[in-house]
């Protein structure tokens, strides 16, 4: 079957494309049914390049009227490319050694995100392998994922892949972005341009990718999280007109933090060029807002509940809408046969214990450690707990090393063995770590069994574990529609007050995970609570949860996006600036470009003209330190009021006794200084100004006067 993404990569690929399973044999393991096969192919329209970078171009306007007739405010039938660091796919070489199985990664946000679109949008995803494919593999490797997965993976080098992600991406962005100052001594102690140099260049690739597979005019491209800032300019760039929205999965840091960025107006300027902007919480845009505003000058609005900036006449929508979990991956794994036997076998490992659970990746931001010394804390403080109390902390590890990652683990080691030795027995052992990644049915089995769960991370952009669990915690129950009888599920959360599910989550008991003694406090509070007290907590979450999931989330954000795109077609676009300073400046239908030729044409034409001027950035350049005028303005702005039809003023913010000084030898001059508070003025202009005002104004009247007059007399 082929679809148009399959067609454009048949012309780009020009190879045979028949083969469905390469590797020989059972192909993308499982799954490649769920992706969008089915669907009808549709007529493709071939791609336009709309500008050439750095030049000033104007759309031509038959197509841009003719689209504006197409456009249809359902997006049914429209296309959607997901772009992402990672595709969500799993790739395995396969045990013989001969070609690649695939599979759906389950656990990605992005796969589950289809729930939420029309049934018949089609999607298509951009982004790279976790598998290091070789390169003579790579065209047949990105030929079955097309083909079964409406995957188009980017294969980046493996040494710019090391600069892109575990340089710039992890050492500059991460911490940056979790607020921690990255040019520590570690890294050097400054910014490393090479870094960027690799981020901008696998952005470049990763728009490459894209535009391969791109139909601009239809096609609604919605790029993912802090690894592609960069990208929307290369889109942007070869066309003018083209969909771009953007979510923000990890936080938008304060403006304070993130002015030290040296790329700082580079990222936001890239940012700008989406037509949507999505953010976790009302924090992160606001702090986004401000950096816009603070580092670029540019303010937003706020109309009917919609916050938009404008951007050279593109409105930039902004949206504040939290990510939440699949209900129907959830409750289907909550119905598999093995979990009843792992939550039983757990059940008699735990003893009757009351078990605190974390569930983080190892980062060094999720604050695994502060979690432990507050546990601590608190067998210190409520002893009734030791013996009785167990803290299990699962930490998925995620790759890569660096310092400060081989210090926290050792500092949770240490921990956990002084906890462990002052207050374990045998049988008992307080603290449980588990340093790697269990399946989604043993981490469900652990949820069940926990009767609080603990997140402590010091920043995280939303964090979905409290999500997970609480829905586990509800069980079949909440499949179960049976009426009063069915069980009361009842939960508890201890979560920082620094992630953005936090504001979500008004039942959770909210601490600053810096503080160890309050985090001690709120575990023995949460786990000490009545069951009523837990039931309505739970019950609260679960409605909040249940409803607001990732299909809501993706078809919320999706329904913004098109509106926000609606009127792209009916605008004229031009595109200026080279580099990353490239913007689109978008206008009615109706506003013409003036030239040099038909404003001289006009002032020549014109019997009496007002004149007025800026002065700094229009007479002086903005950037130099002398401001007085030259000769040749000072000549200028005499020939301009030496003639009689003229009315010259310069209108400025500066001072009157400067403006005053440097314009003297221009005495016919008007001048308004401060912004209008003082005015200079010749009162023969004035007169002769007020003159001709006075004689059109009788003219006026004159007018209406024989006009009244006719209406009254009865003549027509
Ligand atoms: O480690 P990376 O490959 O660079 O990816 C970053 C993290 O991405 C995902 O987390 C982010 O999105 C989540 C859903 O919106 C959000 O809850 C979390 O706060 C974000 O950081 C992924 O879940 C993490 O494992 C990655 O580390």
């Amino acid at each position: 079957m082929f679809s148009r993404s399959y067609t454009n990569l048949l012309d780009l690929a020009n190879g045979n494309l028949s083969a469905l399973d390469y590797g020989g044999g059972g192909g993308a393991g499982g799954g490649g049914g769920a992706g969008n096969g089915g669907r009808p192919p549709r007529a493709r329209r071939m791609q336009r390049t709309m500008t050439t970078p750095g030049t000033l171009v104007e759309l031509d306007e038959e197509r841009a009227g003719s689209v504006a007739s197409d456009v249809q405010s359902s997006l049914a039938g429209d296309r959607l490319i997901v772009v992402a660091n990672t595709l969500p796919v799993r790739g395995e070489r396969r045990a013989d050694g001969r070609g690649w199985s695939f599979a759906w990664d389950e656990d990605s946000l992005l796969f589950h995100l289809r729930d939420g679109l029309p049934d018949d949008m089609e999607v298509l995803y951009v982004g790279s392998l976790r598998a290091d494919v070789p390169p003579a593999e790579q065209d047949d490797v990105a030929q079955a994922l097309l083909e079964r997965f409406r995957c188009v993976p980017a294969f980046l080098p493996k040494d710019l892949c090391d600069r892109f992600y575990h340089g710039f991406c992890k050492q500059t962005l991460w911490p940056l972005f979790h607020y921690m100052l990255p040019f520590s001594p570690d890294h050097g102690g400054r910014f490393d341009r090479s870094q960027w140099e690799a981020y901008v260049l696998a952005n470049k690739l990763f728009s490459q990718r894209v535009i391969e597979v791109l139909n601009p005019e239809d096609d609604y491209v919605w790029i993912h999280d802090y690894h592609l800032l960069a990208l929307p300019s290369f889109l942007r760039r070869r066309f003018n007109r083209l969909r771009i929205g953007f979510f923000l999965h990890s936080p938008f840091p304060s403006s304070e933090l993130y002015r030290s960025l040296p790329v700082r107006d580079e990222i936001l300027k890239s940012l700008l060029n989406c037509d949507l902007i999505g953010f976790h919480t009302f924090d992160y845009a606001r702090h986004f807002l401000s950096c816009c505003s603070r580092m670029l000058g540019i303010e937003y609005q706020s109309k009917r509940g919609y916050i938009g900036l404008d951007y050279f006449g593109r409105t930039v929508g902004i949206k504040i809408m939290p990510v939440g979990i699949n209900m129907t991956q959830l409750q289907s794994l909550l119905q598999h046969p093995d979990l009843e036997r792992q939550v039983a076998e757990l059940r008699n490992q735990f003893n009757r214990k009351t078990v605190l659970l974390g569930v983080d990746d190892m980062d060094i931001f999720k604050g695994i450690d502060l979690k432990i010394l507050a546990f601590e804390q608190m067998l210190k403080t409520h002893p009734k707990w030791q013996g009785r109390a167990v803290l299990v902390q699962i930490a998925n590890p995620k790759g890569g090393s660096s310092k400060d990652l081989e210090e926290l683990q050792a500092e949770i080691k240490e921990s956990c063995q002084r906890i462990n030795d002052q207050f374990g027995r045998p049988g008992y052992s307080p603290v449980i770590v588990i340093n790697r990644t269990l399946s989604s049915i043993e981490r469900m089995a652990y949820y069940t069994i926990a009767e609080c769960v603990v997140v402590s991370a010091v920043r995280d952009g939303m964090n979905l574990t409290p999500y997970e669990y609480i829905v586990c915690r509800q069980g079949l129950a909440g499949l179960d529609d049976s009426g009063d009888n069915r069980p009361r599920g009842k939960s508890m959360l201890v979560v920082s007050e620094f992630i953005g599910c936090s504001p979500s989550l008004s039942g959770a008991i909210r601490v600053n995970p810096w503080n160890t003694d309050s985090t001690a406090e709120a575990m023995n509070e949460c786990i000490a609570l009545s069951d009523n007290e837990k039931q309505l907590r739970h019950e609260k979450h679960y409605r909040y949860v249940s409803s607001h999931d990732v299909s809501y989330w993706s078809k919320s954000f999706i329904h913004d996006f098109e509106r926000s795109c609606r009127d792209h077609f009916r605008r004229k676009c031009w595109g200026v600036g080279l580099g990353f300073g490239f913007r689109v400046v978008a206008l009615d239908r109706n506003f013409k470009k003036l030239t040099v030729d038909s404003i001289v044409e006009d002032y020549k034409k014109s019997k009496s003209r007002v004149i007025l001027l800026d002065y700094d950035g229009t007479l002086v350049p903005q950037t130099t330190m002398n401001k007085t005028p030259n000769e040749t303005v000072v000549s200028m702005m005499n020939t301009l009021c030496a003639d009689k039809k003229n009315v010259v003023f310069i209108v400025s913010g500066r001072g009157r006794d400067s403006l005053e000084k440097w314009f003297y030898p221009c005495p016919e001059l008007g001048i308004a200084a401060e912004h209008g508070y003082f005015m200079r003025y010749d009162l023969y202009i004035v007169f002769l100004t007020l003159l001709q005002i006075f004689s059109v104004l009788t003219f006026c009247i004159m007018i209406h006067l024989v006009f009244i007059f006719q209406l009254l007399m009865g003549i027509s």
